[in-house]
Order: C-alpha cells, then structure tokens, then sequence
C-alpha cells in the first residue's frame, strides 16, 4: 500500500514538472523602464508617490494623478529631484478624480499619451480604506469605496488596454490588498472593492495570455502612508490588532518593490511572511515549477498554520464583543 501511494505522488509530481516546463507561459520580461512613459493614479501620496519615485529612479516619464493639485505639485517635485537624467526625463501631472465618469478618464489619459507619449505602464494606485462595522457604516462611504477603489482602477485599465494591445507591450498594475486574501473584521466595505479589483485582474491576466501585454496585482499590507494614518481613525480595536499582524511596512518599500515586481513581470507582488503564505494558499500565481512544487508541498503544513490564525482572529472579535457588552453593562 505505502508504495503505492509513493508512486501516485512520484507520478504526480514527474506530470506536474512536464506539464509546467512545456506550458508555462514564456512571460515577456522589460529589462529597462528608461523613456518609458509610466502612469500612477494616486501618485501623490503614500504607495502611488512611492512608486513614481522609483519609476523615475529607473528613468521613466512619469504622469501622476490625483484631485489636490497642491499635493500633485509638490509630488512632482520630489519625483523631479530623483530622476535618472533630469533633464531628459518628463515629470508631470493631472488633476483627475479617477470616480468620475469614464469619458473624463479617457480625455485625461489621452493627453497625457500627447504630452509625453503612450503610456507603457498604469499604476493604478488611488484608493482609500474607511474602517468600521458595516452595520455602521455610511452607504455614501460603502459606495465611495467601491467606485474608487474598483471602478477607479477598472476605467483607467479600460483606456489603456486598446493601445497597449495594438503596441502589443506594456504593464498593468493593481493595488490591491492583503484584505483582498481574507476577509478581515471592520474592512468590509473596503474589501468589497479590493476583492472586485483582484477578481478584474485576474481573469483579465487570463485574457492577456500569450500577448505582450503583463498585469501585476499587489497585495500590500499596512504600510505607513498618510491614507493609513486616516483610517487608523475610523479603525475598530479589533481590526488594529488583526491587520497589524502582517505588520506595518514602508511605502518606499511596498512602491519600490512593486515597480520591480511588474518589471520583471510577477503575477502577484507581496510582502513578507504573510504576504508569502497569503498568496500561496490563495492564488493563481503560477511563476515556475520550482514555485508550484514549494506549493504542493507545503499546502497542508501552511493551510493549518493559516487555520491556527484565523482562529487567533475569531478569538480577538469575541474578547471584542465580551469587552463591548461589559461596557454596556457593567457587573454591579
Ligand atoms: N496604506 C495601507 O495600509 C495600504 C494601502 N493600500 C492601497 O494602496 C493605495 C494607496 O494607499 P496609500 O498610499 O495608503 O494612500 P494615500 O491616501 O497616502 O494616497 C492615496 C492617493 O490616491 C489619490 N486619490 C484618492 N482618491 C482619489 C480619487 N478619487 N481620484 C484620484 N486620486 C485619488 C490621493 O490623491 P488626492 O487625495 O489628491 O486625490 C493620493 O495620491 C490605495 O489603493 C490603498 O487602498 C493597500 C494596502 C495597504
Ligand atoms: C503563516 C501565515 C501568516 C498569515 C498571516 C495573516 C495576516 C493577515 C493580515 C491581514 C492584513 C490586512 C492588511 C490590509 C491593509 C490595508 O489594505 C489597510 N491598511 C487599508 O489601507
């Protein structure tokens, strides 16, 4: 019986290799971003300005975008003061709120491709996280966070597809979230749209296949930006203590590592330990054999680790909840 089972598993595993070696998708890979037009809705801020640095850095022109041009002007200055060759790099802006319809989109990014050039990479970035029990939360604020952080990401994404498929190059990159691998108490609003950002990215990576069109989906955790210190104000007890533990990263960090993972053209770009394991047991990444045979077999050790956590979690919301009701009512 015991070799039986080891044949199956060395059967298994020889069609797993084959299959992979033959059939893996031969990524096209950008080695350079220099005089490469790239593109960061949420430029301006946090991740999105983060990013724009670090594209600039590799010698990219650079569009960002935001709605405070006092935030975009001075966005642009820091990115200015870390080109590769200023004065040959184009460093801009465009004052653009990526809600509003998708014929404003459309214009917006049409002159931005005249002003410097078509766009070879989108960074959609913009997005904004309000915390809270939704029984609590505002309709405006749950539908806000689904037209920023999906339809803000989808419009944009629409534009530019047509003349990156007709150039047959070019990348496309969604922030989205580790709230976007499990669903976590007080984000459920803002899930919502990051969970609807993930499913747009990756079945559209799955109509991208065999072109030289690429598509990366980053999944940050709590990183240390302006928008994170925002939230923080509207964030349950319980949703601090269950997101910190990923821990709290910093958004030269996440920015740099997400331009290099597109670059080099990685399905998901994630951030340590949890970010790793996040993304093992959950996606459709499927960069290599030797990957999906680290997958194959640590699925189970890490599925239980996995479980052992989100208990740990259950165990925060019901202290939570016991902590609200003694509030309420206090033993006499
Ligand atoms: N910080 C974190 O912990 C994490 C953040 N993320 C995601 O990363 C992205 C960036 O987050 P972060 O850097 O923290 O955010 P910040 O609040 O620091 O920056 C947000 C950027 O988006 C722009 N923006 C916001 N709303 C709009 C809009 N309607 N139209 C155009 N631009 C807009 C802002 O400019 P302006 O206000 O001028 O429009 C700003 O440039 C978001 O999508 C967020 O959900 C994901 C995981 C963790
Ligand atoms: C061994 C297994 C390890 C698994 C650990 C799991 C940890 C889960 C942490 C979830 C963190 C969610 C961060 C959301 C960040 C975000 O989007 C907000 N800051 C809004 O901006």
């Amino acid at each position: 019986m015991f070799l039986y089972i080891v044949l199956i598993i060395i059967t298994v595993v020889a069609l797993t290799v084959y299959f992979l070696n033959s059939s893996l998708d031969k990524k096209v890979v950008y080695r350079s971003l220099q005089n490469r037009h790239i593109v960061i809705t949420g430029g301006s801020s946090g991740i999105g300005k983060s990013s724009a640095i670090e594209a600039a850095k590799l010698g990219a022109n650079v569009t960002i975008i935001g709605r405070d041009e006092r935030k975009l002007k001075s966005a642009v200055e820091e990115i200015i003061a870390e080109c590769m060759n200023r004065n040959e790099q184009k460093i801009q802006y465009a004052t653009l709120d990526v809600t509003s319809s998708y014929d404003k989109i459309e214009k917006c990014l049409a002159a931005a491709e005249t002003d410097i050039g078509p766009i070879f990479m989108l960074v959609n970035c913009a997005g904004t996280c309000i915390c809270g029990q939704f029984e609590n939360m505002k309709i405006e604020d749950i539908k806000m966070m689904v037209d920023l952080n999906y339809f803000g990401s989808a419009y944009p994404t629409k534009y530019v597809l047509k003349g990156m498929k007709e150039r047959d190059e070019g990348i496309i990159v969604f922030v989205s979230s580790e709230a976007a691998f499990i669903g976590i108490y007080g984000y459920t609003a803002y899930s919502a749209g990051k969970w609807a950002v993930r499913g747009l990215a990756e079945a559209l990576m799955m109509e991208l296949l065999g072109t030289g069109v690429r598509l990366t989906l980053a999944f940050p955790p709590d990183t240390d930006t302006p928008g994170f210190e925002k939230e923080e104000l509207t964030k349950p007890n319980e949703t601090k203590l269950i997101s910190g533990s990923g821990g709290l990263h910093s958004p030269e960090k996440i920015g740099k590592k997400i331009i290099h993972d597109a670059l080099v053209g990685k399905t998901y770009s994630v951030f340590g330990f949890s970010g790793q394991v996040l993304s093992l047991l959950n996606g459709l990444s499927i960069e290599s054999t030797s990957q999906v045979l680290m997958q194959v077999f640590t699925m189970g050790i890490l599925r239980a680790i996995l479980v052992s956590i989100i208990l740990s979690f259950h165990k925060i919301v019901k202290d939570g909840l016991l902590a609200r009701r003694k509030e309420k009512n206090p033993v006499k």
